[in-house]
């Protein structure tokens, strides 16, 4: 039985963590998919790469308001899918390589895996191994609704969408994080795109300001039905299906389609390890139960030598969240008698649909219902069609959204829809990281003129908190 200093299960955001301190020590890494993970091959990455030349396929719908007249004269889908996967199943294979042929210390296993002790495991083909450490970063997986038609060759999900031949005419796609960035794609390419979503909201999770402005949003671009579940997914022949929805009174609706893309939600991939056999224990959301030090948990004690991260540990599924706690295990891989926590002051998200959602802490509603009596919270909210950029731009529905603490002006939540919201939400993330308060961080930097960025130095500027005598001015 081959015997490992180190097993990493995932090659996602675990293949970052066979440093130079492993050189000269005997490393498995194990990966049952494609080599790279979810992000690299079929999810932050790709989505990216189509996302940005839809925005510019979207580009004449958006200069014609404000008096230049483009055309789009084609999308050549093919052309492009090719590019965008040319360049990534090369860096999957490259990478794959490196680990299997190049790294002497490394045994790569191209095959599933699952526990049969804490420390041993046992892959597909037979293979039993044994490590003094073991890092779990299995991920997640799409999870598809059980109704009829579910197995049809139109329907998809973010794995193989991006793969299809040719754009489609007709798409219909879901509520949540990745139907909202694929209804923006497949919706700038020129398909007619139709969004369905079982419950009323959109963006669960999110403000409900931002949330109920992005639904307007998505309404004035493609057609948006809310409060619909799925039903069945009925074969038209010659390729296209009907989609059948119903509402809450059993009322249908029928919506024709050539592809169907189900984001449902994701699963960690925590019913396919054996977990039980290990031991280990997990939370309700079915991720592993770990500690603050990433220590994977059984019987509520950390298991000596084994960590967990990203999708399979925690319930944000954000490849930024799997890097940090990369960064946490590799150091307690390294140092175990010097162990930091994972802190996780802070997370943001983006969401990159057009328009684009991003979001950092409370919520509105989050903020009231944790302060006392909820009067300690301010809000303020500031269009981007308020400052100068607003203005050049024609902007009717960009929006900035801020969240704070009266008393002492600490920023609780920031909350951005619009043109690059990913990037102006940076600095709150950042004054909200670092434990800037909102008069330092309005007052105390120059905010350069007239970028669009002063709609988030407005934005500070209107909330009502309270200011020390020695505030800047
Ligand atoms: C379409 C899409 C778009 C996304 N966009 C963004 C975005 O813009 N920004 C963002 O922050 N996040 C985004 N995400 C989420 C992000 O991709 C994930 O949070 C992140 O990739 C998780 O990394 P991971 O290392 O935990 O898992 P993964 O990268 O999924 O790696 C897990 C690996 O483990 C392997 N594996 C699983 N079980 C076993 C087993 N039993 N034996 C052997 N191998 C196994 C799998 O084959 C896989 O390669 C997106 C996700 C999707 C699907
Ligand atoms: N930009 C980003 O950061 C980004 C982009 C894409 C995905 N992701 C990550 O990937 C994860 C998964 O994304 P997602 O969009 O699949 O999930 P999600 O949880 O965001 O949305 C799933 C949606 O499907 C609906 N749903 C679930 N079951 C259903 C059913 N049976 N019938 C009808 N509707 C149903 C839910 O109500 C919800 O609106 C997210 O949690 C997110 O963290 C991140």
């Amino acid at each position: 039985m081959p015997h490992y200093d180190l097993a990493i299960i995932g090659s996602g955001s675990g293949n970052s963590l066979i440093t130079p301190f492993w050189d000269g020590k005997k490393v498995a890494m194990i990966d049952g998919g494609v080599f790279g993970g979810t992000c690299l091959n079929v999810g932050c990455i790709p989505t990216k790469m189509f996302v940005y030349p839809a925005s510019l396929a979207a580009a004449p719908r958006e200069a014609a308001l404000l008096g230049v007249d483009l055309s789009l004269d084609k999308v050549r889908w093919n052309e492009l899918r090719d590019r965008i996967f040319g360049r990534i199943d090369a860096i999957s294979e490259s990478g794959r390589r490196y680990r299997a042929e190049e790294l002497k210390n490394v045994d790569l296993f191209q095959e599933h895996v699952r526990f049969t002790g804490p420390r041993t495991l046992s892959t597909d083909s037979g293979v039993e191994l044994t490590a003094d450490r073991v890092v779990i970063a299995a991920g997640s997986r799409a999870v598809l609704p059980d109704v009829p038609g579910i197995g049809l060759p139109q329907v998809h999900t973010s794995d193989t969408v991006m793969r299809i031949d040719g754009p489609p005419e007709r798409v219909v796609v879901g509520g949540g994080y990745i139907a909202a960035e694929f209804a923006a794609v497949f919706h700038g390419f020129g398909a007619k795109v139709t969004q369905v979503n079982r419950s009323q909201r959109l963006l669960r999770g999110n403000d409900a300001e931002i949330a109920g402005r992005f639904a307007a949003a998505a309404a004035s671009r493609w057609k948006l039905r809310l409060g619909y579940s799925l039903q069945a997914v009925e074969d038209n022949g010659e390729g296209s299906v009907t989609v059948v929805f119903a509402d809450d009174d059993g009322i249908p609706l029928r919506v024709a389609a050539d592809i169907v893309l189900m984001a449902t939600g994701r699963v960690p991939n925590t019913d396919r390890l054996g977990v039980d056999a290990a031991g280990f224990d997990l939370d309700e959301d079915h991720t592993l139960s770990v500690d603050v030090n990433l220590r994977v948990l059984a019987g509520g004690k950390p298991v000596d030598g084994v960590y967990a991260l990203g999708d399979i540990a925690n319930s944000y599924q954000l490849k930024h969240v799997a890097n940090r706690e990369a960064r946490v295990v590799a150091h307690n891989l390294e140092h175990p008698d010097r162990l930091p926590s994972i802190d996780y002051t802070a997370v943001p998200f983006a969401v990159f649909s057009n328009p684009q959602v991003a979001s950092v802490g409370l919520t509105e509603e989050e903020a009231r219902s944790q302060a006392t009596g909820g009067t300690d919270v301010v809000t303020a909210v500031q269009d981007y069609g308020s400052t100068a950029y607003g203005w050049a731009m024609e902007d009717e529905e960009g929006v900035v959204k801020l969240v704070a603490e009266r008393s002492s002006g600490r920023l609780l939540g920031a909350h951005i829809m619009g043109h690059e919201a990913s990037l102006l939400i940076q600095p709150l993330i950042q004054a909200m990281a670092t434990d800037v308060s909102v008069h330092q961080l309005a007052r105390g930097p120059y905010w350069i003129h007239p970028a669009l960025m002063e709609v988030v130095e407005n934005a500070l500027l209107a909330l009502d908190v309270d200011l020390p005598e020695n505030a800047p001015l």
